[in-house]
């Protein structure tokens, strides 16, 4: 049986731990003869490192496991490359939500004004990482999840065109189809999702149903409009103790009631509710900083408990790893850590098995339109339903979008293909209209401020744009 090779790039990430232990789980699914994390950030990684070592010796011992900085030892001889970098860092990424706050504007890690501070930073810095990867693993699969994914994908389009084993994905389709399909009792495995738009600015138009062939969206949409309150209790529920994520669906669920004939990505809250986002937030304490107390904590408590006990197996972190049995539905099989049982690591690990076992199953991914809904821009990179194997990503027919999301997706990706081109030219002028032309910003003298704020903050990690 082959077995891969993985590299994490951003091994210092807090959803490393979740990674790991869920590779472990996927074991008889996902075969791997080597792991290794990478970070630009030698501290920032060790304890996740040390940790992992503990972690393989444990409960996959006939993996290679190692942690470096050292691109030829992260890069030579990998099937994989899993991306989930933070250029600039968590600090930077308070500044991008602080920002816009001074001048009224939401500040938001991947939307809005801060979304395109965050993707001058992450631009060159996953261009540089994708050109590393490809000197020493010409034909590996690189999948990432460094946001902000709509403007990487733009990006990474341009300078490499004709790489088709680059996949840039996003989480929240996911996790939306785990919010709402306990409504029908189904859940995500059991259905084939139909999706278009922008990264963080997309709508399902339907969850078909693996065994039947129905579409139980429109089941779904009709117990949110009239079941309401049942609808609201149940994701109260689900996102018990998760003030962000509780807060953030009973919004969503707001949203279907004005918007009721598609499910949108709960992205969409900041561009069509600007007012009330803006008002809902402490501006003294965004949502940086509860990461940084929340997952970046636990993660490192967590981490550094393991360490100081020297192992996992029999001790309160023992995580009773039985091989994966159930077909390749890891997403059944999520890790115990504390850092949280998310969709994010199987969501990526899914995607892997796919592509081994040439499985082609449909996962949502970002792929550049050429056509597929003809009247958007045909450069957009869209994310939609794709049948991935390992041969690629083969994306489904979508058809015409509607007027107001066509309204809506040709003013962001004017926005995200000016930035991308400011980026590329060191354009000032361009830069402006990228932020002015944003739904979230809209005032050329609030733009011209916030850039210059976040010209002093970002330093070199943005271009001299002139
Ligand atoms: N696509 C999605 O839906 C999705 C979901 C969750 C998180 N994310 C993204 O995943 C990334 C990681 O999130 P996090 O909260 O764990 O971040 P984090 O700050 O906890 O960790 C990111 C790590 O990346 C490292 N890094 C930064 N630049 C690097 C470079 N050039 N090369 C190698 N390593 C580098 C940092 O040192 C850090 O250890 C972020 O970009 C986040 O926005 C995306
Ligand atoms: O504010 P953060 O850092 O906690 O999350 C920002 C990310 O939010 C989305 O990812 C979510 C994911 O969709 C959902 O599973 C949730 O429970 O956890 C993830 C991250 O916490 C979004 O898709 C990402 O792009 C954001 O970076
Ligand atoms: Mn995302």
């Amino acid at each position: 049986m082959e077995k891969y090779a993985v590299v994490i790039c951003g091994g210092g990430s807090t959803y490393t731990p979740d990674m790991l232990e869920l590779l472990c789980f996927a074991q008889k699914d996902f075969p791997l003869r080597k792991v290794v994390i990478y970070d630009s950030n030698e501290e920032r990684q060790r304890k996740i490192g040390e940790y992992g070592k503990i972690l393989f010796r444990d409960y996959y011992e006939d993996v290679e496991f190692s942690y470096t900085s050292d691109k030829e030892e992260a890069f030579r001889d990998i099937d994989f490359a899993f991306v989930q970098i933070r250029a600039g860092g968590i600090n930077l990424r308070s500044s991008d939500e602080k920002i816009p706050y001074r001048y009224n504007c939401i500040g938001q890690e991947t939307c809005g004004a801060g979304g395109l501070s965050y993707g001058i930073r992450s631009v060159p810095e996953m261009i540089q990482l994708i050109t590393d990867i490809r000197a020493f693993s010409p034909d590996s699969w690189i999948i990432n999840y460094s946001n902000p994914a709509a403007i990487v994908a733009e990006a990474t389009k341009r300078v490499f065109p004709n790489d088709r084993k680059i996949i840039n994905i996003c989480d929240m389709p996911t996790q939306i189809m785990d919010s709402y399909l306990p409504l029908v009792n189904k859940k995500r495995s059991d259905v084939e999702p139909r999706y278009a738009g922008l990264n963080h600015y997309g709508w399902f138009t339907g969850l078909i149903d693996k065994k039947t062939g129905v579409d139980v969206l429109p089941e779904i949409l009709d117990i949110c409009v009239n079941e309401t309150d049942t609808v609201k209790k149940q994701l109260n529920e689900m996102y018990i103790g998760d003030k962000h994520w509780g807060s953030t669906f009973q919004e969503h669920l707001n949203m279907i009631l004005d918007y009721p004939y598609s499910l949108p990505n709960t992205y969409c809250l900041y561009y069509l509710y600007p007012d009330t986002c803006y008002s809902h937030y402490n501006e003294d304490f965004t949502r940086s900083d509860e990461v940084i107390s929340g997952r970046g904590s636990n993660v490192e408590k967590y981490c550094d408990s393991i360490i100081k006990l020297g192992k996992m197996k029999e001790t309160e972190f023992d995580l009773g790893i039985h091989i994966n049995n159930n077909g390749n539905d890891v997403s059944n099989v999520t890790s115990s850590t504390i850092a949280y049982n998310d969709v994010h690591a199987p969501y990526l690990i899914e995607l892997a098995i796919s592509i081994i076992n040439n499985s082609h199953d449909i996962c949502l991914v970002m792929v550049e339109n050429n056509g597929i809904v003809p009247n958007l821009d045909h450069g957009m990179m869209l994310e939609i339903a794709c049948r991935i194997g390992k041969y690629g990503v083969e994306p489904l027919h979508v058809g015409e979008v509607l007027t107001f999301e066509k309204g809506l997706l040709e003013n962001q990706y004017a926005s995200e293909k000016l930035l991308v081109d400011a980026i590329f030219e060191e354009n000032y002028q361009k830069l402006l209209q990228a932020f002015t032309i944003n739904r979230i910003v809209v005032d050329t003298d609030r733009a011209k401020n916030m850039i210059d704020d976040f010209i002093k903050v970002n330093g070199d990690y943005w271009p001299n744009f002139k």
